[in-house]
């Protein structure tokens, strides 16, 4: 068993196109910084993708869908069944994520890892890596084994490695429970009090948030002495869609392609990602503020503060679809505004 790739370095970043990016910012007709964080995009996108003028036309949207054995034990208002359902919305085009890649012509994946309903139908978007029915209750034991851990992780690389040509990947996630796991892990590596970091997910009231911490306290109280790594933490508290949202987020990072992150879940997964291998944060683009209460913490681990905050709690890779508009008008008047030589318009006289 090997978990040997994921150590490998993120591929580099171009640094000259970078650098001719920002001299670029610097000539278009507006005075310097008034596209605020628009700017900084353009010039980090550049360097991501290696050329002065970036461009976002081929969009991977990936979803991650499985079962949490958790769900049994009132961490989340809504039935386990709910998975399997939205996996096929997804595929039939009726959630949130998939209007939001109709409308901004992406590419939409679901991969099933613990899920089995939706797959009978032979729905062509959706993919079965079948691992297990769930991952196990961690108050009981780790949520999967190691062989399953592998599994999972291997799944997202393949989502990545499967694709052709990419300009930027989402990540998505569907299960029920996976905020329990999400926020077990951040209270971990972030070394945070679980009731700073446990919240709603999909509406729990106060008394099913109390449960909910409680459960998380009682599952790192039982593996305390495992949690040393982040492979381990994400073996005894992850669910299998988060760890395969970490094998596709360094897989991408090391293919050289930029990922847009989504809320909470994501969010943890991509510090698991980030923990286990710091050289990809580059690549890792924060799109929403989610709503969950743990996210303030996980956000200060990324190289800068997510592009906006509209309160959303939802998942699926929404929140990150939302961004794509944006990061599209970044590159689009990075690339076609005119200079002030072009446009013959004076500079600043100080
Ligand atoms: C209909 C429905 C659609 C969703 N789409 C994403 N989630 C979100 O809710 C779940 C996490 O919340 P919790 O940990 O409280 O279960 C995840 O599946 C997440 O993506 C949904 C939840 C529901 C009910
Ligand atoms: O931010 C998220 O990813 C999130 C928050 C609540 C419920 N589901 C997802």
């Amino acid at each position: 068993m090997s978990f040997d790739w994921l150590n490998q370095p993120a591929h580099s970043i171009n640094h000259s196109a970078q650098t001719a990016a920002a001299a670029r910012q610097m000539q278009l007709t507006k005075p310097p910084g008034a596209l605020g964080q628009l700017e900084a995009l353009a010039i980090r996108l550049a360097g991501l993708q290696g050329r002065e003028c970036p461009t976002l036309e081929a969009i991977k949207i990936h979803l991650f869908a499985a079962d949490h054995g958790s769900a049994a034990s009132g961490v989340s208002p809504y039935p386990q069944a709910v998975t399997a359902q939205m996996v096929s919305n997804f595929a039939l085009g009726g959630a949130a994520i998939s209007v939001l890649a109709r409308q901004h012509n992406a590419d939409l994946k679901i991969t099933c890892l613990g899920t089995v309903a939706p797959l009978e139908q032979g729905l062509d978007n959706v993919i079965d890596a079948f691992i297990a029915p769930q991952t196990r209750s961690f108050t009981e034991a780790p949520a999967m084994t190691r062989a399953q851990l592998q599994l999972a992780i291997d799944a997202g690389k393949s989502a990545v490695d499967e694709q052709g040509s990419t300009d930027l990947f989402i990540g998505g996630e569907m299960g029920i429970g996976n905020t329990t796991s999400a926020a077990a892990i951040v209270a971990v590596l972030l070394e945070q009090p679980v009731a700073t970091v446990v919240g709603p997910g999909a509406g729990l009231n106060e008394s099913g948030v109390d449960r909910k911490a409680r459960y998380i306290e009682k599952a790192l109280r039982l593996h305390q002495p495992q949690l040393t790594d982040p492979l381990s933490v994400l073996q005894c508290l992850g669910g299998f869609e988060i760890a395969a949202l970490v094998g596709a987020y360094v897989r991408a990072a090391q293919r050289g392609i930029t990922v847009l992150v989504d809320g909470y879940i994501c969010s943890a997964a991509a510090l698991v990602a980030m923990r286990i291998n710091p050289s990809i944060s580059d690549w890792l683009v924060l799109s929403h503020r989610s709503a969950e209460p743990g996210f303030k913490a996980v956000e200060s681990q990324f190289c800068a503060p997510a592009l906006f905050d509209l309160g959303l709690r939802l998942g699926e890779g929404s929140g990150a679809a939302l961004a794509i508009p944006l990061l599209r008008s970044a590159c689009q008047l990075h690339q076609d505004m005119a200079t002030f030589a072009q446009a013959g318009v004076a500079t600043k006289e100080e």
